[in-house]
């Protein structure tokens, strides 16, 4: 089994991984771009489902006041064409029931500032309103206004009050009317607090000022705003209308929206957490989020079987390899049909082994071949004899070994010189192999020494005939240049009796008979068994 961190190195992983990456990087690349426009643009819907459901309540606001407004102008309209004194308007108050309804409380204050009637409390006569902004301003612009939130002196209740001037029938300005709307009250704050974005979302309402109209909080109705840049207020108040997300509400980012009204200088703005208001947004995100992965995942998985099979000669390559080194398998195996990449390095190993194969033939020629004469040189014979020895021990067969020495060789290199001598060998070594079957072996150990390893002999009296062939082979005169010449060998030849004989054995039985040849005055042979005490048979 492959040890693990082995995967990690592996090409097969490397391009698994890279695979992956690019899928990854694709699927982010691509994914993430379309995932931030489809955010931006669901955004922008989300925020314009808020923005048109906050105009729902602007309009519903405006009108409420607009109706208000309405409705005491048209009291001031009857109090002027009836020419109703000052001291009848509480009567002419409590007639139109429909005050009740649109109002917290209706009053009305002569020119200094006194309480002459109101609805709900006849006996009230003690209130004057002369230092109030909204009364001045009724008085100096002659026409309607909608004053700052407070707390009533009357009721002790939040606020806010609108107010039409009191006409005679002449036209003339005699007192004000005054309608107030309790900020608490259900027909003003619970139609608001319906209206609120999903669970926790809420809306709102403030003056120029700063100060809560409306908030679902009533503890904060009247508070003055922290108005200090990038809180709610400061961004509803400041900014041009519309929506912008990341603005903190009591430290919780939400998505603003917000909107002046028509009918008053107030703002009303709905404050909905950014969590709850894009949550389908970050469902969205999830989602794709969780396809990337198991997109991933799949890339992944294709990835790897896709290249383990596109791998797959590399490792019969590796195989292949491995079997040639082992010797089981042939560099032919190399030798394939693919067109692919894979082929061309097969074919490439392919010739690459062949020239190997070729260049180790040719060392080993060259490291037991004999240069001048092209026999075995004497590191070839070295292995060659144990060998054949082996074979004769496994066959039974006897085994011959012939050592020749040309005679007075020396003379022929001092007189004809050594180039003359060189073609003595060469010619000596062709006849020899001439006068020799192809089963024996010829090699040249060193100088003018050559050997014969005979083989598959059937008896060892065959060595006689042997000897004498060699020296019939030798008998024809070398033909040397334009001179003919004679030339002689002693021949010493061993053969194994025995399946045991070593080659030193058989080398040194066979110079005992080259040794006794040449005693007995060369241009001869001897036949030595190996294992007998003397050389027998010198001819
Ligand atoms: N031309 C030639 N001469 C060689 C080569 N190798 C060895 N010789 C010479 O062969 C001669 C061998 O001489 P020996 O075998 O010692 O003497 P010999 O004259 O043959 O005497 P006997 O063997 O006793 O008959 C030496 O003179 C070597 O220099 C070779 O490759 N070419």
């Amino acid at each position: 089994m492959r040890p693990v961190s082995s995967i990690f190195f592996s090409f097969k992983f490397k391009i698994t991984t890279l695979v992956i990456a690019l899928v990854l990087f694709a699927g982010i690349g691509s994914g993430g771009i379309s995932l931030l426009i489809a955010e931006s643009e669901l955004r922008q819907v989300i925020a314009r489902l808020e923005l048109s459901l906050l105009n729902g309540a602007a309009v519903f606001i405006d009108n409420d006041l607009q109706n208000k407004r309405q409705l005491l102008k048209s009291l001031t309209e009857e109090i002027a064409v009836h020419g109703v004194a000052l001291g009848q308007v509480q009567g002419l108050l409590e007639n139109h029931e429909s005050l009740r309804e649109a109002f917290f409380n209706v009053n009305a204050f002569d020119l200094d500032g006194n309480l002459v009637a109101s609805l709900h409390d006849r006996r009230a006569k003690w209130v004057n309103i002369a230092e109030r902004k909204y009364f001045q301003d009724t008085i100096r612009l002659q026409e309607g206004v909608i004053s700052a939130p407070f707390k009533s002196t009357l009721s002790g209740q939040p606020v806010v009050v609108l107010t039409q001037p009191l006409r005679d029938n002449d036209g003339k300005l005699v007192g004000i009317l005054l309608g107030a709307i309790d900020l608490l009250r259900p027909s003003f704050s619970a139609q608001l607090d319906a209206l609120r974005a999903g669970a926790d979302g809420y809306l709102f309402i403030v003056t120029d000022g700063g100060v809560t109209v409306h908030h679902p909080d009533k503890n904060r109705i009247l508070e003055k705003s922290d108005d200090q840049p990038g809180t709610l207020v400061e961004a509803a108040l400041r900014s041009p209308e519309g929506w912008e997300d990341g603005i903190l509400d009591d430290g919780v980012p939400v998505l603003l929206v917000h909107k002046h009204l028509r009918e008053a200088d107030w703002t009303i703005g709905l404050s909905y957490p950014v969590r709850s208001a894009f949550s389908s947004m970050l469902n969205v995100r999830l989602r794709a989020l969780l396809g990337a992965a198991i997109l991933t995942c799949v890339a992944g998985l294709f990835g790897w079987a896709i290249t383990k099979d596109l791998l797959r000669p590399l490792r019969r390559l590796h195989r292949h390899v491995e079997d040639i080194s082992a010797g089981r398998a042939h560099i032919n195996v190399f030798d394939v049909a693919r067109k692919d990449e894979f082929g061309h390095l097969s074919r490439a190993f392919y010739a690459l082994s062949q020239r190997r194969e070729q260049a180790e033939v040719e060392l080993h020629r060259l490291a037991t071949t004999d240069v001048l004469t092209g026999l075995n040189n004497r590191r070839m014979f070295d292995s060659f004899l144990p060998q054949a020895l082996a074979r004769a021990a496994r066959s039974g067969q006897p085994v011959g070994l012939a050592i020749l020495d040309i005679d007075h060789f020396k003379a022929i290199n001092d007189t004809l010189g050594h180039p003359a001598g060189d073609q003595v060998l060469v010619e000596f070594a062709r006849r020899l192999t001439g006068a020799v079957r192809t089963t024996d072996t010829v090699a040249r150990l060193a100088g003018d020494e050559f050997v014969i390893v005979f083989e598959q002999l059937s008896s060892a009296n065959e060595m006689d005939v042997l000897g004498e062939k060699i020296l019939a082979a030798m008998r024809a005169p070398f033909s040397l240049g334009t001179q003919l010449r004679e030339v002689q060998t002693s021949v010493g030849i061993a053969v194994t009796i025995n399946a045991t004989a070593t080659a030193e054995e058989v080398m040194r039985a066979a110079d005992q008979a080259l040794y006794g040849v040449k005693a007995a005055g060369r241009n001869g042979y001897a036949v030595n068994p190996v294992g007998a005490e003397r050389v027998v048979r010198v001819r």
